[in-house]
């Protein structure tokens, strides 16, 4: 049997005087997605970036695929970012930008050139979007261009940190469509961090609720949904309005 590929064992999170994060422990099994899920300041971007070694725990272990994360094994994991306005360089094309993040031990310009229709395929852009620059497409397709750009490096593991929050209820359903269909499709591996259950329930497998830096509850989607446990779980339900949650079953555009 084949361990997690990210296994967080006891991680503790201190900035000055507050534990942001307390003895948090989570796996995310190869091809699976695992939701967590709290409210704002309950530690989960706190979470990603101790996973990028962005932020140094006060101890704790973080394994990539068995191994302590290293420096090197960094590339391993992308992260999706919460602002497509913010994530991509806008003196690039789209082209360059995911031309930059294929591994240059990959082949040629062209096959390059190939590569990159293909991911842009992938995340139903159409190819002439390589010769396009991000100010040309709208923040739902920005996003998905930050997605291709994850995917060209072809991690381990991907992190999608509040990938719809900045964008309006809308275009949510395009980005959370491109990514189910892509879970299902390439197997991906994925830590998705929201602070909407609606959102949550409509991508992952497994939902780890944080409050207040603690895993309070760790379930199968079904479960957690159907039978919650924590207090707290409950209470993130009840703000979830019915009908919402199929929101993303909307057409993709
Ligand atoms: N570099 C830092 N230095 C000091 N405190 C920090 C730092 N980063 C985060 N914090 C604090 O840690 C707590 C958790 O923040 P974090 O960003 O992880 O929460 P979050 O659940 O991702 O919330 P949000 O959705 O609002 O980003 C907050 O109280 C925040 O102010």
């Amino acid at each position: 049997m084949t361990g997690p590929i990210l296994s967080v064992q006891g991680l503790n999170v201190v900035f000055g005087r507050q534990h942001v994060l307390r003895d948090v422990s989570v796996d995310v099994p190869a091809g699976r997605t695992l939701g967590l899920v709290g409210e704002s300041g309950s530690g989960k971007s706190t979470l990603a970036k101790a996973v990028v070694g962005l932020v140094r725990p006060a101890s704790g272990r973080i394994l990539l695929d068995g191994h302590d994360v290293s420096p090197k094994a960094r590339r391993r994991v992308q992260m999706i970012p919460q602002d497509p306005y913010a994530s991509l360089n806008p003196r690039m094309t789209v082209g360059q930008a995911l031309a930059e993040a294929i591994d240059p031990r990959r082949g040629s310009v062209r096959e390059h050139r190939h590569r990159i229709e293909e991911l842009l395929g992938t995340v139903a852009l159409d190819a002439s979007a390589a010769g396009r620059y991000p100010s040309e497409f709208s923040g739902g397709q920005r996003q998905r261009v930050a997605i291709a750009r994850a995917l060209a490096v072809e991690p381990d593991l991907i992190i999608a940190d509040e990938v719809t929050s900045a964008l309006d209820t809308s275009v949510q359903a395009e980005v959370l469509n491109v990514l189910r269909a892509l879970r299902a499709e390439l197997s991906l591996t994925m830590l998705f961090i929201s602070h909407d259950l609606a959102v949550v329930r409509h991508v992952c497998d497994q939902v780890a609720v944080l409050y207040r830096g603690e895993i309070v509850e760790n379930a199968s989607r079904e479960r957690l949904f159907a039978r919650p446990e924590h207090d707290y779980t409950r209470l993130l339900l009840d703000s979830v309005p019915d009908g919402r949650p199929l929101m993303a079953d909307r057409t993709d555009r």
